[in-house]
């Protein structure tokens, strides 16, 4: 569902100079899965999810969404996938009902089916209770239900999530990583980002390490616990990126 082979990306910084914000990546995600990128902030993760959302054209190497390469066939990809970050754009002047039923018609999906499917989305994420509320009314948590509700109002079979938990407290934490891992249930091909070690254990079903650009690992947190004889994921990346660090000081 995504396959990225040697994927690299490098911006040309006034300050920096070139900058290889994804250097080399590859990994493969299938449906019913939900692979995390964990990396600390400037690791390329916003950069990736970027480039297979078609936002962005990668430098060199290749990305396949659903089939199609994001390079060459940008509208494809586009109506087969979701993003949704943490700053997903709410209007304060709709409705959550008007606000899903918008981006279904961007999409162009048929009025009657429209309906239909904006029905099941409100049933399924409990959203009845604020179909009639304005964005500007909104709490935090019902901004994060609309969000998740526009981004999969056309049943893509790929979801990307950037950091869709940032900035939220717990329970609406909580409520958005349960809708995410319904959808994996729900057979979805889902990419994640994050930097809390907590979700990764919690959610993922493998995970690549990401730190300047790079991949260092990928696994399922079990597998990488095992081959780093450490305690659990959190000190599996500290030691990944001790290591790298180290190797990136050497060169
Ligand atoms: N348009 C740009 N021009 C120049 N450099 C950029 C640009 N976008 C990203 N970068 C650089 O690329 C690197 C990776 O950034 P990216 O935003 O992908 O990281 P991230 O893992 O998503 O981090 P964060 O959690 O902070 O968003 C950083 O060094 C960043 O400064």
């Amino acid at each position: 569902m995504i396959l990225v082979q040697d994927l690299t990306k490098e911006f040309t910084d006034l300050k920096r100079g070139p900058v290889a914000a994804v250097k080399n990546v590859s990994f493969e995600v299938k449906p019913g899965e939900i692979f995390g990128l964990l990396g600390p902030n400037g690791a390329g993760k916003t950069t990736c999810l970027r480039i297979l959302s078609t936002v962005l054209k990668p430098t060199s190497g290749q990305a396949l969404v659903a089939g199609y390469d994001v390079a060459r066939f940008p509208e494809s990809v586009r109506a087969n996938i979701g993003f949704m970050s943490c700053n997903t754009g709410i209007y304060d002047r709709m409705t959550a009902r008007e606000m899903v039923e918008y981006y279904g018609r961007l999409y162009g999906i048929e009025e009657e089916r429209l309906q239909v499917r904006i029905d099941e989305i409100f049933d399924t994420l409990q959203m009845n209770e604020i179909r009639d509320i304005l964005g500007s009314k909104m709490s935090t948590g019902m901004k994060q239900k609309v969000s998740i509700a526009r981004t999969i109002v056309h049943d893509p079979p790929v979801l990307i999530f950037d950091e869709p938990t940032s900035g939220l407290d717990v329970l609406v934490a909580r409520a958005v990583l349960e809708a995410v891992a319904n959808l994996r249930d729900a057979g979805k091909c889902i990419i994640f980002s994050t930097h809390i070690m907590r979700e990764v254990e919690k959610l993922c079903d493998r995970v690549a390490i990401i730190h300047k650009g790079e991949i260092l690992d990928t696994g399922t947190v079990q597998e990488l616990i095992d081959e780093y004889n450490r305690p659990d994921i959190e000190e599996v990346f500290f030691e990944l990126i001790r290591e790298h660090k180290e190797k990136l000081s050497l060169t």
